[in-house]
């Protein structure tokens, strides 16, 4: 059964003065799912995950979030929430005031309980009582997460999410999100980070210059990206290359710029998924142990990188 939408944009247009930040967007988003937004910088995404969260509304289009249609006046429905820009907080309160002053502000009354919870899903209990004046910047975006939380979001809306995080930060992050998406609430994140969006997203949307260039699952935009150069290290790296080079559809990259130069023991091999199975075939019939094997550049960023290339160069 299809999932209902969180989110259906058609034809959203925003423009600021001579400059049109989003270009006639269409977009369906399902709930219950992570989705991730990226896109070169200036692309608009920023301007769109506004949009979602009431800050601005489009000039022209229509927009539906959780099934209601928003209009042309700054509002969205209830159980949106999240933050553009860095999430607003108050330097001389401490991180658990901060998330009381923010409940309060939603006409709620604090429950410490809650702040406190919130508090140790994202890791911040042991600083639950010091000043956000302090914080990092990875803790002043944990610290906007779990103001989020509090709301109890039916759709999150993170600008750069895992911003200033240490690796564990952000396994924190991805914990809470994932947990947020399996109890039936949507996420829409934009981010820089390819690993993290795969890591975190089954659905990517990219946007170029306004204008949505791929929508969908994630897996889709891996399948369709033709040649990837591949890292390829084996217990035989002379032979392995002599057998890529024979091999049909495999070619050897002399010159990788993502690949350390010094590593002589390294091959950069360029094939589809069939071509590069054939030659993992080969070298296990001439007794060559494959050590390493993955790709240079992720399939999302390959894909990234030739879909923003192909609408800058329209
Ligand atoms: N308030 C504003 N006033 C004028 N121009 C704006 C405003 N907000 C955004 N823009 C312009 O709209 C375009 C889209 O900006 P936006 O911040 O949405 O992009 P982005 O994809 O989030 O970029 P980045 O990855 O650099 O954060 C840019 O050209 C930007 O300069």
């Amino acid at each position: 059964m299809e999932r209902p939408l969180a989110i259906r944009a058609r034809g959203i247009t925003k423009t600021f003065g001579d400059v049109i930040a989003l270009d006639g967007i269409d977009l369906d988003m399902a709930e219950g799912r992570i989705h991730g937004l990226v896109g070169p910088n200036g692309a608009g995404k920023t301007t769109l995950l506004g949009l979602l969260l009431g800050l601005a509304a489009p000039d022209e289009g229509t927009l539906e979030i959780l099934g209601s249609p928003v209009g042309r006046t700054l509002e969205t429905p209830d159980g949106v929430t999240g933050f553009v820009d860095g999430p607003g907080l108050y330097p001389s309160l401490s991180a658990e005031q901060n998330l009381a002053a923010l409940a309060a502000l939603r006409g709620r009354d604090a429950d410490m309980s809650s702040v406190a919870d919130v508090l140790a899903q994202v890791g911040l209990s042991d600083v639950a009582g010091d000043r956000v004046r302090g914080f990092s910047l990875g803790m002043r975006q944990r610290l906007g997460l779990a103001a989020a939380l509090l709301a109890k979001p039916r759709l999150l809306v993170l600008d750069e999410p895992a911003n200033g995080l240490d690796p564990a930060g952000k396994k924190h992050v991805h914990r809470v999100l994932n947990r947020l998406a399996d109890e039936g609430a949507t996420v829409v994140l934009s981010s820089h980070r390819m690993d993290d969006v795969e890591a975190l997203c089954t659905e990517v949307t990219i946007v170029a210059a306004g204008r949505v260039v791929f929508t969908g699952p994630r897996t889709k935009l891996s399948a369709e990206t033709g040649e990837l150069d591949y890292r390829l290290r084996t217990s035989d790296p002379g032979a392995a290359r002599e057998l890529a080079t024979e091999t049909a559809g495999v070619r050897v990259v002399e010159e990788s710029e993502d690949v350390a130069r010094d590593d002589a023991e390294l091959l950069v091999v360029r094939a589809s998924v069939p071509a590069l199975d054939t030659l993992v075939a080969g070298l296990a019939r001439a007794g060559i142990a494959v050590r390493e094997l993955a790709p240079v550049t992720s399939p999302l960023e390959a894909a990234f990188l030739a879909l923003t290339d192909q609408e800058s160069a329209r």
